[in-house]
């Protein structure tokens, strides 16, 4: 079968996106990973697909997986891609848009200047529902990896995230930190891996080993996760910029009970068809 496909990114995180409304077929794990696959297939970190909701008062469903081949809950950068993709297929006339996701409804804008605001929901910080091995909550965490004892952040915004403080991202251990954690045994679900520089109250530099795809040039959802460990360790004002390595990031969050406002900008590459 021959599937539309339009390849977009988020500050370099990378999708392609299918229409499974205007396209039905039943996409298997083995399908995510040759449409992900650089060499035999299109290429991508994630693949994003439209889907019809199966809530009321809900605009759009859209589901996410992983290069590997496995589904997600979140995806900050796929959000913003969705909304752009949504508004250019002109599949809705509405600036502001309601969409299911596995991690729940949130909100999606289209600003005035071609960026995407999201309303990300409420950050999760219970150690039982990231899920994340702790006798209980805390600012911070002790953890264990290859015989070092780290006191790293943990947060889930849908999806779960560990964020390792750092003095500098650029000399920070992500290629050997980032695969041990990713699979560490306090991390039933696996985890994505971030690193984080606080520059100063406003501004932090962060790099992601992504679960299930590796170190991307940016993560949506790391972004907020970072940011709202750092307000809660007492370390950040409640608007921050994240530098990735892919561009920059605007992440707001008012505190416990607030949701996390993420904005940002999504771009379409190119259209196409694939084989599958
Ligand atoms: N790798 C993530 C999903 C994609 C998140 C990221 N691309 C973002 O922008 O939030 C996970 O396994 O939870």
């Amino acid at each position: 079968m021959l599937l539309r496909f339009t390849k977009m990114h988020g500050l370099g995180n990378d999708f392609v996106v299918i229409d499974l409304i205007t396209q039905r077929f039943k996409l298997k794990p083995h399908h995510i990973r040759k449409i992900a696959d650089r060499h035999f297939g299109i290429g991508c970190d994630q693949v994003l697909t439209v889907e019809i909701p199966t809530q009321p008062d809900v605009d759009f469903c859209y589901r996410i997986y992983n290069a590997e081949g496995s589904e997600v809950e979140q995806c900050g950068n796929g959000a913003r891609c969705f909304a752009r993709f949504i508004r250019d297929k002109r599949m809705t006339g509405k600036h502001k848009i309601k969409v299911e996701t596995l991690a729940g409804i949130i909100e999606l804008e289209l600003t005035e200047n071609r960026q995407v605001r999201v309303d990300m929901g409420e950050p999760i910080l219970d150690p039982k529902r990231i899920p994340f091995t702790a006798d209980q909550q805390a600012s911070d965490y002790a953890l264990d990896v290859n015989g070092d004892t780290w006191h790293v952040g943990a947060v889930s915004m849908g999806n779960p995230h560990v964020i390792f403080p750092v003095t500098d991202v650029d000399t920070a251990p992500v290629e050997t930190i980032g695969p041990v954690t990713e699979s560490h045994p306090r991390f039933p679900q696996r985890v994505n891996v971030g690193f984080m520089q606080i520059v100063d109250r406003d501004t932090i530099r962060l790099r992601v080993f992504e679960r299930g795809v590796g170190e991307t040039l940016a993560c949506g959802t790391g972004a907020c996760a970072a940011v709202v460990s750092g307000i809660v360790q007492g370390k950040l004002n409640t608007t921050v910029t994240v530098h990735l390595p892919g561009g920059n990031l605007s992440i707001h969050w008012q505190g416990p009970g607030q949701p996390v406002i993420m904005t940002g900008p999504a771009a379409t590459v190119f259209e196409g068809q694939i084989q599958i």
